[in-house]
């Protein structure tokens, strides 16, 4: 007589006791592990959905607020000194302000191609573990050059297509012309933006505010580009009116932001960016690049000391992986 087939049960028995030892699983489906491609993919893929990766560091994905310390100097060796401090501090990413460099002087387009260039190769090999974000922040834009459209486009489309800045800063203020150019660059490159928008003066209504985050988004698609608003706050409703159009645009367009009030007033945007939707922070290292921005430290502490971060930081975590 055939007896009635036993159901087949997995985990592991013990043989001894004649228990099974192990859970059992309520599926005995061939359990399929992921390899570290797979996991990998999925990495990547999850951050393509719901966040923008400058170089190994993920921006809006799980909504961790990344340090971004700005580097700037009149020379080669202050950006360098710059990064190496900033190698010691709690720092994501590191902003290469490319403006400072080039000075309010008229420089021929092949001399600033080349500081550029070597701005760029230097920080690199002070600080290799960090990713760079390129910026030229003209003299309206609170910078220090100035610079036409047509040669703002060519040079920022001329570091895209070097493969020397893992992200470049866009400023959208300028001619769109000038902006469609830097884009087609960065998409054959691959690399992402940050689109930003700057006010010095004031603080627009927060309708408005939340209208150029919009707008930002229509520009490129949502795994390469970052919303960047800075605003002057002139009293405390301006600071709550720019975190609350964070908040809301957070919520809506789903997208990487980065949202600052600058100024005194406008501290606590930086360190409460996270509640309301900011991405990323901006950090001192070595001279203020922007009005009311903190060394790292204590804005690292602060995110951690007020809003409990209990995860290490995206270069942390490489570091620890490549034993550093
Ligand atoms: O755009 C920004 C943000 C910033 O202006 C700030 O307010 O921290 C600092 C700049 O270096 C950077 O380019």
């Amino acid at each position: 007589m055939l007896r009635p087939a036993r159901p087949r049960r997995c985990g592991v028995r013990n043989r001894r006791r004649g228990s099974w030892t192990r859970k059992q699983r309520t599926s005995c489906k061939p359990r399929v592990r992921a390899t570290a491609v797979d996991r990998g993919e999925e990495r990547r893929t999850k951050a393509m959905t719901t966040g923008v990766m400058i170089g190994e560091v993920s921006l809006g994905e799980g909504h961790r607020t990344a340090i971004i310390a700005p580097v700037l100097g009149s020379s080669v060796s202050e950006l360098s000194d710059q990064a190496v401090q900033a190698r010691e501090a709690p720092v994501d990413i590191l902003e290469v302000r490319l403006d400072h460099l080039l000075g309010e002087a008229d420089v021929p387009f092949a001399q600033a191609e080349a500081a550029i260039m070597d701005a760029l190769r230097a920080v690199r090999a002070s600080a290799p573990s960090h990713p760079l974000l390129a910026t030229i922040r003209t003299a309206s834009e609170g910078g220090t050059w100035s610079v036409t459209d047509d040669v703002y486009a060519e040079l920022l489309s001329a570091i895209a297509k070097s493969g020397l800045a893992e992200a470049l800063d866009v400023e959208i203020a300028r001619h769109p012309a000038a902006i469609s150019s830097v884009l087609e660059a960065t998409e054959a490159s691959g690399i992402p933006v940050v689109l930003s928008r700057h006010y010095f003066e004031a603080t627009p209504p927060r309708e408005a505010m939340l209208a150029m985050l919009e707008y930002m988004t229509t520009l490129a698609p949502p795994q390469r580009a970052i919303a960047k608003l800075a605003v002057m706050p002139q009293c405390p409703e301006d600071v709550l009116a720019l975190l609350s159009a964070s908040l809301d645009a957070k919520k809506r367009l789903e997208r990487p932001l980065i949202t600052i009030a600058m100024g005194h007033l406008g501290r606590v945007s930086r360190l409460a960016g996270e509640v309301f939707g900011s991405d990323a922070s901006f950090a001192t290292v070595g001279p203020q690049s922007a009005p009311g921005s903190s060394a790292p430290a204590p804005s690292r502490s602060c995110l951690i000391g007020s809003f409990s971060f209990p995860w290490p930081t995206p270069v942390s975590r490489l570091k620890g992986r490549r034993g550093e």
